[in-house]
């Protein structure tokens, strides 16, 4: 029987999020201490922790079938490499930053400048569409510091909260993508090991459906019921059940979590009581 391989960073940003995915799709990793390789006991799974830089040359081996990297990744190294889907976790841009000092007007202010980054080829390909012509200097970590000790006058790396930027006296000036967690697979998968890859995907997206959905009950007059219902999204239609006081009912449904504050305050405006929320460990629809 195929099994398919997964390839999961070792350690670091995505590590944590990554095995809990799998966790919240009822998959049991057997996991031994300081293992590089596990398996799955209860679907045909097998997990390799390797490092994620090296990730899309193993999927285009195909050594490994599967992987959960971020877009940014695939972005620089993975272009060919079909997005399975996305994870909606660690989300991140890669930008360009100057010192705070730079008196920077836009993108012609990086025409012959050195910059420092570890993403060469997303930044090589931003700066040609752009026409713009700069040094680029590969390195692989602490890209920030490049500015401080005279390495380059300009770098291109991942911003999250900002604060590292803060920290090193930079600016983002120019956002080049957005990135967060996907799943992508190896170019060629058999057709088993396709149809795994469809039963593990339909479980990720019913996990992040859930996870982005709340379940709602209330309680409304029964004159109110109308206005209600008009301002419920719902999978279908809402669920209405008399309650014991003949002139109330109870109402349940599913709202998603973007619009969920304001959905909540035009219940209350229309009527609506005893607002109960809960969270959905699955949804399937
Ligand atoms: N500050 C951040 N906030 C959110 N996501 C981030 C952040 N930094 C990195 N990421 C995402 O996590 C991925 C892994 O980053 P991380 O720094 O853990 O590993 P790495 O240094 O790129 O690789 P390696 O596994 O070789 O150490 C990045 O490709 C990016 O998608
Ligand atoms: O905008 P922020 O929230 O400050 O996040 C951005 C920082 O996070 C990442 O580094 P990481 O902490 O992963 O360290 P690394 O260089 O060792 O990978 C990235 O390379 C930036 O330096
Ligand atoms: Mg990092």
């Amino acid at each position: 029987m195929n099994t398919l391989k997964i390839a999961i960073q070792k350690s670091g940003r995505l590590h944590g999020e990554s095995l809990k995915i799998l966790k919240d799709c009822g998959i049991s990793i057997n996991n031994g201490k300081g293992q590089l390789k596990a398996k799955a006991s209860n679907f045909p799974l097998e997990i390799f922790y390797l490092r994620n830089g090296d990730i899309p040359k193993y999927l285009r081996d195909g050594v490994v079938d599967l992987a959960i990297i971020g877009e940014n990744l695939c972005i620089e190294k993975g272009e060919d490499l079909p997005i399975v889907q996305k994870l909606g976790f660690s989300k991140c841009r890669v930008s360009i930053a100057v010192p705070k000092t730079m008196d920077y007007q836009n993108i012609k202010d990086l025409d012959g400048k050195e910059i420092a980054t570890s993403y060469p080829n997303t930044l090589k390909r931003f700066l040609n569409q752009k026409n713009i012509k700069a040094d680029i200097h590969l390195i692989n970590g602490s890209v920030e510091i490049a500015p401080n000790i005279g390495l380059s006058q300009a770098i291109c790396d991942i911003v999250s909260s900002g604060s590292t930027l803060f920290k090193n006296n930079l600016k983002e000036v120019e956002t080049i993508l957005e990135s967060e967690a996907v799943l992508v697979s190896s170019p060629q998968l058999n057709k088993e090991k396709q149809s795994l890859l469809d039963q593990l995907s339909f479980r990720i997206s019913s996990v992040l459906r859930a996870e982005n959905s709340k379940y709602v009950l209330l309680n409304a007059p029964n004159n109110k019921l109308d206005d209600i219902i008009k301002i419920l999204p719902g999978m279908k239609s809402p669920t209405i059940m008399p309650l014991a006081d003949k002139n109330w009912s109870s109402v349940h449904t599913v709202i998603h979590q973007d619009q969920f504050w304001e959905i909540i305050d035009e219940l209350k405006t229309a009527g609506a009581e005893s607002i109960l929320i809960n969270s959905i460990d699955k949804m399937i629809l």
